[in-house]
């Protein structure tokens, strides 16, 4: 891995890591195409783009009924690591759960309510790898917020993955298909023969699958542009070089165009960390896809002059998964705002939220977390506003009321709070 010094970047090499698209905008074009397809032709543009891209020729779209019989079926050690993944994820969404409350404010009573979205549509990636775990992520936050209809959309295979249909079972999906891909969003968003449509479109996937939600955002409500995973090291001269080497590795090892950094205000660090990287990869069990990940221009080890510096780049970069291993890590954790899941010390590794420890694994990457969080309980709720004014109330109100209404040149407005005291 390079090493290169924070110092020595101008402004456009600094751009060139900071601006980070994943390989997303170079494929627009032809997600456009297959979204349309999907959105003219139905079920037989699925059929085709399966054909195409999965090699694999789709019968039938609806799999409900398999994933129910799949959590019958799997190895009971399988299912129970399954089952404590979910309660852990349930439990930490639960804690989510927002209650309406109602307060006077000078009389009247104001209040927020909420009420979850009604059939959402969530995709579980599984191209490379499989990804039981997203259905868990997806599904259970959902069903917590109370979505009635949660639909799951996967990518088809000759064989299914057992493992995965079981967990999207035990999840608690209402609705299954075998659909993966850009052409799996486009059916959430308009809908097929087979498939009907969603509210909102929710999950992770490749760069295919984060153009495709780009595409029908103004068409349909999507969480968030959930693409090939990041992770960011900050770290000095206390942490172990081995481990943060790991965390990189790891999650190099989800897509070519994964991003995978380091920052460490400390050069002998950066060394040892980029041979621990050079170390490990041989050893794992997707080297190739591990070292495309490692060459990316978005992905490295870099040296800045001071903590401070260190803290402002990882600020910049606003990164999806944030792993913090220094001498003072509270400080560190405070002095950058924007990450979408942060892992403090050198016993928080990213594999613990992508699996088990509850928090959510589908989140912001291409820097989104400058303006938004991951998935969470508020992902599938609508808040509204309510209010009940008795007469005092909308009396004292009143004369700024009219004032106001008068100054816009809305009359009619003043004059429907006038009738009231006719
Ligand atoms: N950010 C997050 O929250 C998060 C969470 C989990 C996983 N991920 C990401 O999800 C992704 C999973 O990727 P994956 O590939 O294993 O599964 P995937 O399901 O995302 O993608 C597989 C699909 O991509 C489509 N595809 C592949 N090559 C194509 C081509 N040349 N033309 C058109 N379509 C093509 C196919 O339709 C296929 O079904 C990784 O990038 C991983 O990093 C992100
Ligand atoms: N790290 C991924 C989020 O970017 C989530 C994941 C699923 N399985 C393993 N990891
Ligand atoms: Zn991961």
């Amino acid at each position: 891995m390079d090493i290169q010094s924070l110092d020595a970047l101008d402004e456009s090499e600094l751009a060139s890591v900071l601006d980070r698209d994943a390989g997303i905008d170079e494929i627009r074009a032809d997600v456009r195409g297959i979204v349309e397809e999907v959105r003219d032709r139905g079920d037989d543009a699925l059929r085709e783009f399966s054909e195409k891209f999965d090699g694999v020729e789709v019968d039938t779209l609806d799999i409900t009924a398999r994933t129910e019989r799949a959590a019958e079926a799997i190895e009971p050690e399988l299912r129970e690591a399954i089952e404590a993944a979910i309660d852990n994820v349930r439990a930490f969404h639960e804690r989510q759960v927002r209650t309406d409350w109602t307060d006077s404010f000078g009389g009247a009573r104001l209040g927020r309510q909420f009420r979850p979205l009604r059939r959402i549509g969530a995709y579980v990636p599984g191209g490379s790898a499989t990804y039981p775990s997203t259905s868990i992520m997806t599904v259970v936050p959902a069903k917590v917020a109370g979505v009635e209809e949660v639909v799951v959309v996967t990518p088809p295979a000759e064989e299914l993955n057992p493992v995965t249909l079981a967990a999207i079972g035990l999840a608690g999906a209402d609705e299954v298909y075998s659909v993966g891909g850009a052409q799996a969003i486009g059916a959430l968003a308009y809908g097929t023969e087979t498939i009907p449509p969603v509210e909102k479109v929710v999950g992770p996937g490749n760069r295919w699958v984060a153009a495709a939600k780009a595409e029908v955002r103004g068409d349909v409500a999507i969480d968030m542009i959930a693409g090939p995973t990041e992770v960011l090291v900050v770290a000095d001269e206390t942490a172990s070089p081995r481990l943060v080497a790991a965390e990189l590795v790891g999650q190099a090892e989800h897509d070519p165009h994964s991003s995978v950094v380091a920052v460490t205000p400390d050069e002998s660090l950066a060394r040892a960390v980029a041979d621990e990287v050079e170390a490990q990869v041989p050893d794992r069990a997707r080297p190739e896809i591990i070292r495309e990940a490692l060459a990316n221009e978005t992905s490295g080890v870099f040296v800045a002059p001071s903590m401070d510096e260190v803290t402002a780049f990882a600020e910049a970069y606003a990164v999806e998964h944030l792993v913090v291993m220094t001498a003072d890590d509270e400080a560190t954790v405070d002095a950058i705002d924007s990450a979408g899941s942060v892992f403090v010390g050198e016993y928080s590794p990213v594999a613990a939220g992508d699996y088990a420890s509850g928090t959510n694994h589908v989140l912001p990457t291409g820097a989104g977390a400058k303006t938004t969080g991951g998935l969470s309980v508020d992902s599938f709720v609508r808040s509204r506003t309510v209010q009940h004014l008795d007469r005092d109330s909308l009396d004292s109100l009143s004369d700024t009321i009219v004032t106001l209404a008068e100054l816009e040149g809305l009359e009619a407005h003043a004059e429907s709070v006038r009738k009231r005291f006719e």
